[in-house]
């Protein structure tokens, strides 16, 4: 699926909500849509759905234009299946009569088998009977689930299905929902809120701010060279300084480090907590910038250090939790180029 420059407006001429969207979607693949409050997203995945109409631009599945100039496909002639965080199930149907309830075009054995399958997919067949009454949130989700890729949709949007669950039973969950979306064949949109669990469970994010999808590839990609500082920012924490690029580098309380951008542009060295290398400083004798640990902070697998340096600011690095330093130990601190990049202004 391909979205180009679309845009919606809602309220008035003014008031365009998704503003020149770029996206691709790739079958069997699981991207993550996030971005703060109010970017769009939940716009976006109901411009998809044909719920909304585009004011520009196209959206296109498998060489058919969805939304397009003077075009505007029903929802229901889109091959499209959307789970939302309420679940939505009829009440007065069991688990088989929800998911068959998409599949009305099909015979009866047809219908039947399908149905079957695709509660086996979120492991129900257990539950195939009940009603939604009688089921907890994560099995009527999974019901949701279900009933949406009966119909072998080629575009799945699910809008922060795990929302209204807790923790545990979110990130079980979450798991089973992406594996069985990837089994599925289907390109999956899914909002969420949550970076840490899009950075390890989507084989690809798209960034949202204001209407406009401002980054999108891997994870990996993304954490490691971020397009901007927001960018950076809703993926986890970073280090911003200003700086100004002077022959080829880019200096830094930390550093210099090489800089592509033209000669005397102003630039900003985002630096994730990991690229931040906190070395023993000896008597003084390290190499590198000096300062001192203000804190030390356990997190799980890694500790985070809080560090002043000798100029005077504050940096945060995270290190693996067998890291010697401690508070008032003195240090000296270096970069991994892996872990910083550089952007424009
Ligand atoms: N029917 C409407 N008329 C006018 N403005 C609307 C309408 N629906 C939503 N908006 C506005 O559009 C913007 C985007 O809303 P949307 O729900 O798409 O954002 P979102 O990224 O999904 O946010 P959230 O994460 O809070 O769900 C918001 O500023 C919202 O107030």
């Amino acid at each position: 699926m391909t979205i180009t420059r679309a845009e919606v407006r809602l309220g008035g001429d003014d008031g365009a909500v998704v503003r020149g969207c770029d996206l691709s979607l790739r079958a069997g693949q699981v991207t993550a849509l996030l971005g703060p409050s109010g970017a769009g997203k939940s716009t976006l995945l109901r411009a998809i759905a044909g719920l909304e109409r585009l004011h520009a631009g196209e959206i296109r599945s498998d060489g058919n234009v969805w939304s397009g100039p003077g075009v505007h496909l029903a929802p229901e002639r889109r091959r499209c299946g959307v789970v939302f965080q309420d679940y939505a199930l009829f009440p007065h149907l069991t688990a088989i009569q929800n998911v068959a309830f998409g599949l009305r075009h099909l015979g009866g054995d047809e219908r039947k088998k399908r149905v079957m399958e695709s509660l086996e997919a979120v492991e129900l067949t257990h539950r195939a009977r009940a009603y939604p009454h009688e089921l907890s949130g994560g099995e009527q989700q999974r019901v949701a689930l279900a009933r949406a890729l009966a119909p072998e949709p080629s575009v799945m949007l699910l809008d922060e299905p795990f929302s209204g669950l807790d923790r545990r039973l979110r990130a079980d969950l979450s798991a089973m929902t992406l594996d069985v979306l990837r089994r599925s064949g289907t390109a999956s949109l899914i909002i969420t809120h949550d970076a840490e669990d899009a950075l390890a469970s989507a084989d690809e994010i798209a960034l949202m701010e204001r209407g406009i999808i401002i980054q999108s590839g891997t994870p990996d990609a993304l954490y490691l060279a971020p397009a901007s500082e927001s960018a950076a920012r809703m993926l986890g924490d970073a280090e911003a300084f200003a700086s100004r690029v002077e022959g080829g580098k880019a200096s830094t309380p930390l550093g210099a480090v090489a800089a592509p951008q033209a000669e005397g542009s102003a630039v900003t060295v985002l630096v994730r907590p990991e690229g931040i290398l906190v070395g023993a400083d000896g008597a003084g004798g390290g190499r590198g910038p000096q300062g001192h640990i203000l804190a030390r902070r356990p997190a799980g697998p890694v500790v985070v250090l809080l560090i002043a340096l000798a100029t005077g600011e504050r940096v945060t690095a995270r290190a693996p939790v067998s890291h010697p330093a401690q508070a008032g130990d003195a240090v000296s601190l270096s970069l991994d180029p892996a872990f910083v990049s550089v952007v424009s202004g």
